[in-house]
């Protein structure tokens, strides 16, 4: 078998044939203010993005800046003030239940087992008993708390509880994930478990996945695209394609040189957005 180019070249490659994949998620010119007892004011303003299926985009910015309200948009809980919000082509009117929304919350019933918590939107759905055990079985064994269902939430760690709202997300098998700073209150040690097993089951699920972080490192090594949001109002100044070969392996990305660009190039332009926050 030949092997043609360096990797980053064939990775270009393969995300420049990634192209052709249709689209999930469309912004187009997207605008949303909000009126409060004091004023009304634009939360985000202009936003032109679409996304393809399978596609892993992170969305990176000072807080405040809308990233939440991009996706609270795509799973259908808020409108836009002007443009169009399209998911499959169509635009989205009321709950979009093919969308799975994972918070920086846990939403864990504390009086359930993990494998009862994790069963509830399959038993909402009134999916057989049976299918439901077998999805619930299926799902814990694919983040890796196959042998923990029978626990209570107060009887995992926090890396645990978090890879249990995937689960539970992850069961009634939405095409598109919208995970908005999953990670965001754990350790260093627990983050990096985490976006890596969220990465080993994207490899094998292929969703898209609409990713809001405010660790530019993360979003590096976890995206196709990184969108870099500015703010006042919020907006989308740049995105930029990480075209590093996948799987990725963290340790040799954080020390290539090439990461070390990207991160100072994004860097540049997202930390003058911090400081005027
Ligand atoms: N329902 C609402 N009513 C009024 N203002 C709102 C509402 N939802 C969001 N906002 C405001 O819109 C702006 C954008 O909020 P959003 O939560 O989308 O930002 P964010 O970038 O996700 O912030 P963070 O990074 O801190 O989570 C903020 O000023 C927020 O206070």
């Amino acid at each position: 078998m030949s092997s043609i180019g360096t990797s980053t070249e064939r990775a270009s490659a393969a995300a420049a044939q990634a192209d052709d994949r249709p689209i999930a998620v469309s912004y187009h010119q997207v605008g949303r203010t909000f009126t409060t007892a004091k004023r009304t004011f634009t939360a985000v303003q202009g936003i032109d993005l679409e996304i393809r299926k399978g596609e892993f985009i992170c969305i990176i910015g000072p807080s405040g800046c809308g990233k939440s309200t991009l996706l609270n948009m795509a799973a259908g809980l808020l409108t836009q003030s002007t443009g169009e919000v399209l998911y499959d082509g169509k635009p989205i009117n009321g709950i979009n239940n093919d969308v799975g929304y994972v918070t920086q919350k846990d939403t864990l019933l504390p009086w359930r087992t993990v494998e009862k918590n994790v069963s509830l939107p399959l038993e909402v759905q009134k999916v057989p008993r049976r299918e439901r055990k077998e999805r619930v079985a299926q799902v814990l064994d694919l983040v890796g708390l196959g042998q923990y269902g029978n626990r209570y939430p107060s009887q995992l760690s926090g890396g645990m509880l978090k890879r249990a709202a995937l689960a539970q997300t992850l069961v009634y098998r939405p095409n598109t994930l919208l995970m908005d700073e999953p990670f965001g209150a754990l350790d260093a040690q627990l983050r990096l478990n985490l976006q890596r097993q969220t990465l080993e089951i994207w490899e094998r699920e292929r969703k898209t996945v609409l990713f809001v972080t405010h660790d530019l490192e993360e979003a590096i090594l976890m995206a196709d695209r990184v969108v870099v949001f500015g703010a006042n109002p919020g907006r989308i100044i740049h995105v930029e394609p990480i075209t590093f070969a996948r799987p990725r392996d963290f340790g040799s990305l954080r020390t290539d040189p090439e990461f070390a660009a990207v991160w100072s190039r994004l860097w540049a332009l997202l930390s003058p957005q911090m400081e005027d926050h």
